[in-house]
């Protein structure tokens, strides 16, 4: 009896597969296994009660065709639907239900697992297989209007607003942005969904932090809603995940956003992922989501330049309705480099004291009221006086620390440049490497693990690292 339900099976299967494409082939009829066959009656096995409405809904026109061709026209079709584990039984069973009688069954709606807060139900269910409509999370206030342009982000904005008229169809699948913090990741991914809602209000676009979506799946999991949650994210077409590092050393959500990832990036959806690294960079991470990460397009904000913080600045002046001399703003552009969002800081702060003691805002309130941020702020520390420093104080050239010779002071004078660029500024392991002597990331990171060994183990290596040290941080 199994043996001609799998034979039988195969059969239709051949025949479904020669019309359907091969990706919704491989996602909806490949999990499937024949189970019986009796008086015409075949039973198939399908992994969900998802499984079983997305089958009826979509593919029963073709399962029938193939059903008639292969058992004639009494042919019936039983699908016996695994269910998951629940406080009523503690093994995995199988409920079984014929084909196209949805409406004599009490099918249970398939609420998506998802909580704001503990305890309170996300407003995110899916009644049935009917378009998904939940609220995209996304920040109205982060448009691509008010995303200023400059050499720093060009790349990753032009991406961006061609994913936003392409959702899935361009090769920027996935947009991998990263940057160091307040540099403006989090505002051009909700610029990216703003835009595709605005073009085709019908996408499902869905904003979530990485953290959240942790949170959910932990939620998910206590409540054996661990399919219904992963259905739920493999519906979305544009899915936005911020700080996606914080998946780092998390291996079950790891596991979990693979599939979701798979199953997305498959079926033509948009993935916008955002990170304070960039992929090679993530630590604690499987090479297998490492690699998909950097699928389709990774791109970095830099710092922005004097000319794109003085028209941020400008930006938010107007935005605010205030207007500052041109000394005033040029005084804020020039000192505060380090992100955007202390730069909106010092901008809100001067307001403020302004307006509490009913002052005009003068260059020298300016500088009262900045002194503290630009004392306590990083001067910037680049690789190259990095390098520099490391040179002078180990009296090696700077042509031998980027040789690729392998004398043992030079290889010292090397790893330590490396660590302390990995330490003083915001460059990444591979922009690293490629400026100390044309290596990879992965030299840049032995050579962080060398130092940090040789400094807990061997004491005039130790004397070496805090004398850089102090020089190093006397200039910030
Ligand atoms: N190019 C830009 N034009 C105008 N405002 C910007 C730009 N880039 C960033 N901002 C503003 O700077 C602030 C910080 O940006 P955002 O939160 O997007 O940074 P982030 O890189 O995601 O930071 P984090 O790493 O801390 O999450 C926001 O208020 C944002 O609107």
């Amino acid at each position: 009896m199994l043996n001609s339900a799998i034979s039988i099976w195969e059969a239709c299967l051949q025949y479904i597969k020669d019309n359907i494409s091969e990706k919704s082939y491989f996602t909806w009829f490949q999990p499937i296994k024949a189970v019986k066959l009796q008086d015409k009656i075949l039973t198939i096995q399908v992994p969900s009660k998802f499984y079983y409405e997305y089958l009826e809904e979509n593919y029963i026109k073709i399962i029938k065709s193939a059903l008639t061709k292969n058992l004639g026209k009494d042919a019936k079709l039983v699908y016996s639907i695994m269910m998951e584990k629940n406080q009523q039984s503690e093994n995995s069973f199988t409920v079984n239900i014929p084909s196209s009688q949805k409406a004599q069954i009490k099918v249970q709606e398939v609420e998506a697992p998802l909580f704001i807060e503990r305890g309170v139900k996300n407003p995110f269910i899916i009644p049935g297989l009917q378009k998904l409509k939940i609220d995209s999370q996304l920040n109205t206030n982060y448009t691509f209007d008010n995303f200023i342009e400059g050499d720093s982000n060009r790349l990753a904005r032009s991406a961006g607003k061609q994913i936003a008229k392409r959702p899935g169809g361009t090769s920027f699948n996935p947009l991998f942005i990263y940057s160091s913090v307040g540099l403006g990741k989090t505002h051009l991914a909700h610029a990216i969904g703003l835009e595709v809602k605005r073009i085709q209000a019908e996408k499902t676009v869905l904003y979530v932090s990485m953290e959240k979506f942790c949170q959910q799946f932990q939620e998910a999991t206590k409540s054996n809603n661990r399919n219904d949650f992963i259905h739920f994210y493999q519906m979305i077409d544009v899915l936005i995940v911020d700080d996606i590092h914080f998946i780092s050393g998390k291996k079950g959500t790891q596991e979990v956003f693979f599939h979701i990832f798979n199953h997305l990036h498959q079926n033509g959806k948009q993935i916008i992922l955002t990170s304070d690294k960039s992929p090679v960079d993530i630590q604690d991470v499987e090479q297998r989501l490492i690699s998909r990460f950097k699928w389709g397009l990774s791109t970095e904000i830099q710092s922005p330049d004097y000319t794109t913080r003085l028209a941020i600045l400008q930006q938010k002046m107007e935005f605010d309705g205030i207007a500052l001399s041109e000394e005033v703003l040029d005084y804020i552009a020039k000192n505060i480099k380090t992100n955007i969002r202390e730069l909106e800081g010092s901008l809100n702060s001067i307001i403020a004291q302004a307006t509490f003691n009913k002052k005009e805002i003068t260059l020298e309130l300016v500088e009262k009221t900045l002194s503290n941020l630009i004392t306590n702020s990083k001067k910037d520390i680049t690789i190259e006086y990095i390098q520099n420093l490391v040179c002078d104080y180990f009296k090696v050239s700077i042509d031998a620390l980027q040789s690729k010779t392998r004398k043992r002071d030079i290889v010292q004078a090397r790893q330590l440049a490396m660590y302390f660029a990995k330490k003083y500024t915001n460059a990444s392991l591979s922009s690293i490497g490629i400026q100390i002597g044309k290596r990879d990331h992965a030299t840049v990171l032995h050579a962080c693990k060398t130092v940090d060994n040789l400094f807990e183990t061997d004491k005039l290596f130790k004397s070496y690292v805090d004398d850089l040290n102090k020089k190093l941080t006397s200039d910030i």
